[in-house]
């Protein structure tokens, strides 16, 4: 609107321009002319016609009917004319980094007059900057590749390469010295899971869940292996290649033939007669970036056994896209490998003991599910509450209905449980050495019946994170059935009002099968509690 001029006009003015060939209406004390937009009007030009239209203040018809983005559309914002005289616009859109100010839509740390024990003033930085960057970079690409389905944009890489975001989704570690972290905010040496936990939440604020794997999902478990399994020269050169957004790592475990069943899996590693080399042959599935990964970090079976190899794109090495209920711009894939010739050099950990590998990061990555997973889930609640107070019906606002409140009331308590159990469980990682999170918080979950004799003699692990993802990607269904029955059809709908819900509906049991089945890590959780019970615990 920056060209134009707007003018001031009274409510009586507007209302002399009540007529098909001269139809101005009043949204939230702006004027618009809508003479000839009404024939291009996706819901039609005849509702504009009817007599409470014409001329008329529309507001509360209008924010039932569409999202507030739709005025800030350029082609549709060009149609305001003016303001009402002594009057100001009560209805704002988000500015970029802003919080919210809906009850429930942030965590209680971020909400104004509340107070945590984890947070410092350097989270804090972190947090307003990563915001600023995920709404004005980030979101914008995640909704128009979720539209087109094509990967990420390598602008959006670059940038987030240049504050070095793709570093600190990895976690904190040696691989974060000497990186200026978000133009210097928050040091590489006092990063902690709490500085990462708030990259994780910011990050999955874009409602797309298949961009939000698509702008690394596979680095966060395809590189780890590297960083802490690979000989120096490979470790620094992929590090520095993925990390700075030029190419892309996947990790390749799972098949058509076996997922968690590793013992199943049937991709070989063969060496050359000389020794030099690996000859692998086979296939993965459902391989997050795959498409456009440069890199795999894959498993094998060899004469020793299960062991993780690097495999560089090449002659012999074949992706192609997997459709799955999600966009397409995750890429995730189908891969072949066929008499793919890749250096010893590049083994991972010691041949036969990729089970170590493949584990040493499980914990990691659920954890990073749980973080994006809690605030996913919030951002259902504050679309609820907004949708419930703007939307009428029986002539009230659809919040004034006991059963709607009751189920807003099940979706509050479940993800303020979620953010205060998750808190709790980051807490204890940054307080603990790896092995006392690994004997802790965790214990090996994968694949149980084949590894059990991996287990740490000395574990004591019984708060789970393992369980605190399975709360978490259960009550997120719940939620999200909740709340496609308070946005009924519009919960339905790609377009309009509802189409978060719709999405996240959609894309919501993606968090309760990948990094883990639901079943299987609660299952574990218990598991882990059974054992650890005192001998002489009794009634
Ligand atoms: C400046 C004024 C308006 C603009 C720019 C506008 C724009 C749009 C757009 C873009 C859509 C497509 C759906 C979406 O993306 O949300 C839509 C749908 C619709 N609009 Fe409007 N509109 C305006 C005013 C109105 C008014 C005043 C009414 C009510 C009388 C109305 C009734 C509808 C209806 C019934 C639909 C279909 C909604 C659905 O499918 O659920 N519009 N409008």
């Amino acid at each position: 609107m920056a060209s134009k001029t707007l003018k001031e006009f009274t409510r009586d003015e507007v209302a002399q321009h009540n007529k098909p060939n001269d139809l101005w209406i009043i949204v939230d004390s702006k004027v618009y002319d809508v003479t000839r937009f009404k024939d291009l009007h996706p819901g039609g030009a005849s509702i504009f016609l009817e007599e409470d239209i014409l001329g008329k203040d529309v507001t509360e018809t209008f924010y039932g009917l569409h999202r507030h983005e739709v005025l800030v559309k350029p082609q549709y914002a060009r149609l305001q004319i003016g303001t009402i005289k002594g009057e100001t616009s009560q209805i704002l859109a988000r500015e970029p980094g802003s919080l919210s100010k809906v009850p429930y839509a942030e965590p209680t740390w971020l909400s104004e007059g509340y107070y945590s024990p984890y947070f410092n003033e350097s989270h804090k930085r972190l947090q307003q900057a990563v915001r600023k960057f995920v709404d004005e970079v980030i979101y914008p690409d995640a909704q128009a590749r979720e539209e087109d389905g094509k990967r990420p944009s390598q602008a959006v890489f670059d940038k987030l390469a240049e504050v070095e975001l793709i570093a600190m989704r990895m976690g904190p570690g040696a691989h974060l010295k000497g990186r200026t972290l978000m133009g210097g905010i928050v040091k590489p040496e006092e990063f902690d899971y709490f500085h990462e936990m708030i990259v994780h939440q910011e990050f999955a604020r874009i409602h797309a869940r298949g961009y939000i794997d698509g702008i690394g999902g596979g680095s966060c478990i395809g590189l780890p292996p590297v960083l802490n399994f690979g000989n120096p020269e490979l470790r620094d050169r992929i590090t520095s290649e993925v990390l700075s957004g030029k190419k892309f790592i996947c990790l390749g475990i799972s098949e058509a033939f076996a997922g968690s069943d590793v013992q199943g899996l049937r991709t070989t590693a063969t060496k050359t007669a000389d020794g030099k080399h690996w000859i692998i042959n086979g296939t993965k599935k459902w391989i997050t970036n795959g498409t456009f990964s440069d890199y795999f970090t894959i498993g094998c079976k060899t004469e020793k056994g299960f062991t993780v190899i690097l495999v560089e794109r090449g002659e012999g090495v074949e992706t192609k896209i997997i459709k799955t209920a999600y966009s397409t711009t995750a890429g995730t894939s189908y891969i072949t490998f066929d008499n793919v010739k890749v250096p010893v050099e590049n083994t991972l950990g010691k041949e036969g003991q990729g089970v170590y590998v493949m584990l040493s990061n499980f914990n990691h990555e659920r954890w990073g599910m749980a973080c994006s997973g809690a605030i996913t889930q919030r951002l259902i609640v504050e679309e609820c509450l907004k949708w419930t107070a703007q939307r009428k019906a029986f002539g009230k606002a659809l919040n004034s209905q006991a059963v709607i409140r009751s189920k807003l009331a099940e979706m509050i308590a479940k993800v303020e449980a979620a953010q205060s159990w998750l808190e709790n469980i980051t807490f204890q990682m940054n307080n603990m050495s790896y092995k006392q999170q690994s004997d802790n918080l965790a214990g090996y979950v994968f694949p149980l019946n084949v590894f059990e004799d991996c287990m740490n003699s000395d574990e004591t692990s019984y708060r789970s994170i393992g369980l605190l993802k399975m709360y978490i990607t259960s009550s997120a269904q719940d939620t999200a059935r909740d709340a496609v029955q308070i946005f009924g059809g519009r919960g339905i709908t790609k377009t309009g009002m509802g189409r978060f819900i719709e999405h996240y509906h959609r894309t919501v049991p993606y968090d309760s099968i990948l990094g883990g089945a639901e079943d299987v890590l609660g299952d574990l959780g218990v598991r882990q509690a059974i054992r650890n019970m005192p001998k002489n615990a009794r009634l």
